[in-house]
């Protein structure tokens, strides 16, 4: 869930960020190694997970909760119990987690439900640093570990039945939002030039180039024959790294490593990574990407079994200029665009991208407020309803109609 160095999650913790200066490759090796344990699976799975998906109840059954979230539905298909399966090998030690959580939908949207009543201060998530997928050190360009994961998951999914042998991470990738996926396409990545043009932005449009530039660079250079092939076993291309890419800037968490060492690692976590984004979640993301280190959640309030499991993605601080480009969503907390009029205004440093850690400048700005002030809002909620056949319009229809009602409440404020 990149976003940017200035948010720490947690005191020696989890925090987010695709962004820094550094590009240098992480010495580490690629995947986190576990110590060497004995690969066989938990015998006798209902009697490891009694109260959790993989046993009787669960949240879609449960006379715990009692909210309406109650009824949500758990993820039970085939690729859902195969991952649950993962999660429960000896080598892994996530089993546990199945008891307090599982995968289910809200909606449309896949995200983690609690399967029990749990308190304050309980982890909810843990997942051993050792199940994670380490990409490496901390960076500012995510097509390097994007690279890296492509090459893994086609590697991974060469074979069709998960063997723990020869494609032990098939199960977890097989839950990952497919190519082409509606969820991938949200983002400015993959935005027609009609919808880039539609956003009224030209910092977001000009970072959206460049990382599309860089992709290309990227595929260029590193990407031949030797390349493993995708999964129907035609070469990669580079709208697959393009899709990798915001794999990694849509979920990857940035975790620091030994104290004594002072760097920070790019881990995909298994299931953390299907926490979706709530902006007032009380959640709290704690751990290190060290060897025998856990990656938890922890209950920051009380929660019902039936409750989704959300976390602050961004470290609460980011924008929607930022959710639109690495998570492929628009945040509808006022806070994301009241963030975006805030540096368009002069009074917000910017969070990532070209300029970082600055406040805008004044050109930038007033270039940026020139075209907002191109459509009015009435135009602007006209437009929209006209805009049904494109997602990546709609999108940023609606981003610059937020920016424009929350640049309105500034300026009344002023
Ligand atoms: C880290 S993943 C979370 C799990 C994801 N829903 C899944 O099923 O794999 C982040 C992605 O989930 C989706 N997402 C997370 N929070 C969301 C929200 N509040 N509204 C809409 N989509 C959200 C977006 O596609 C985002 O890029």
């Amino acid at each position: 869930f990149s976003a940017s160095l200035h948010n720490r999650f947690a005191v020696g913790g989890i925090h987010t960020s695709s962004s820094s200066t550094t590009t240098r490759r992480s010495t580490t090796s690629l995947w986190a190694k576990a110590a060497k344990k004995k690969k066989t699976k938990t015998k006798n799975k209902s009697a490891a997970a009694p109260a959790g998906i993989k046993g009787f109840g669960g949240a879609s059954t449960t006379t715990a909760a009692s909210s309406s979230s109650s009824n949500v539905a758990t993820d039970r298909s085939k690729p859902a119990l195969a991952f649950y399966d993962y999660m429960e090998e000896q080598q892994h030690g996530a089993g546990g987690n199945l008891k307090r959580a599982a995968l289910g939908y809200f909606g449309s949207l896949r995200g983690v439900v609690a399967m029990r009543d749990l308190k304050k201060g309980d982890a909810i998530i843990d997942i051993p640093y050792e199940m994670a997928i380490n990409l490496g050190q901390e960076g500012g360009d995510p097509t390097l570990p994007a690279l890296e994961l492509l090459k893994d998951y086609c590697q991974q999914q060469q074979q069709q039945q998960p063997d723990n042998n020869n494609n032990p991470r098939k199960a977890y990738y097989d839950m990952l939002p497919p190519f082409r996926g509606d969820d991938s396409l949200g983002s400015t990545d993959f935005f027609s030039d009609a919808a880039l043009e539609a956003l009224q932005s030209p910092t977001v449009v000009d970072e959206t180039l460049k990382r599309r530039q860089r992709c290309q660079m990227r595929f260029d250079q590193d990407i031949d024959e030797s390349f493993p092939r995708w999964i129907d076993g035609t070469p990669v291309t580079s709208e697959h790294l393009q899709w990798a890419v915001w794999l990694i800037t849509s979920r990857v968490l940035t975790v620091q490593g030994d104290s004594s060492e002072g760097k920070s690692y790019r881990l995909l976590i298994p299931f953390l990574d299907m926490c979706n984004h709530d902006r007032s979640s009380p959640h709290i993301l704690s751990g290190r990407a060290v060897p025998g280190g856990s990656l938890k959640v922890v209950a920051g309030a009380p929660v019902k079994a039936g409750e989704q499991i959300n976390i602050a993605y961004g470290g609460g601080v980011a924008g929607n200029d930022r959710f639109l480009q690495d998570y492929g969503f628009l945040d509808s907390d006022a806070k994301a665009n009241d963030i975006v009029a805030l540096q368009l205004l002069g009074k917000r440093r910017i969070l990532e991208g070209a300029g970082a850690g600055r406040i805008m400048a004044e050109a930038d700005r007033e270039a940026a407020l020139k075209l907002l002030r191109s459509t009015t809002m009435d135009q602007d909620r006209v437009l929209l309803e006209e805009a049904k056949e494109d997602p990546g319009l709609r999108s940023a229809i609606q981003f610059r109609l937020g920016v424009k009602q929350a640049l309105s409440k500034q300026i009344v404020m002023q």
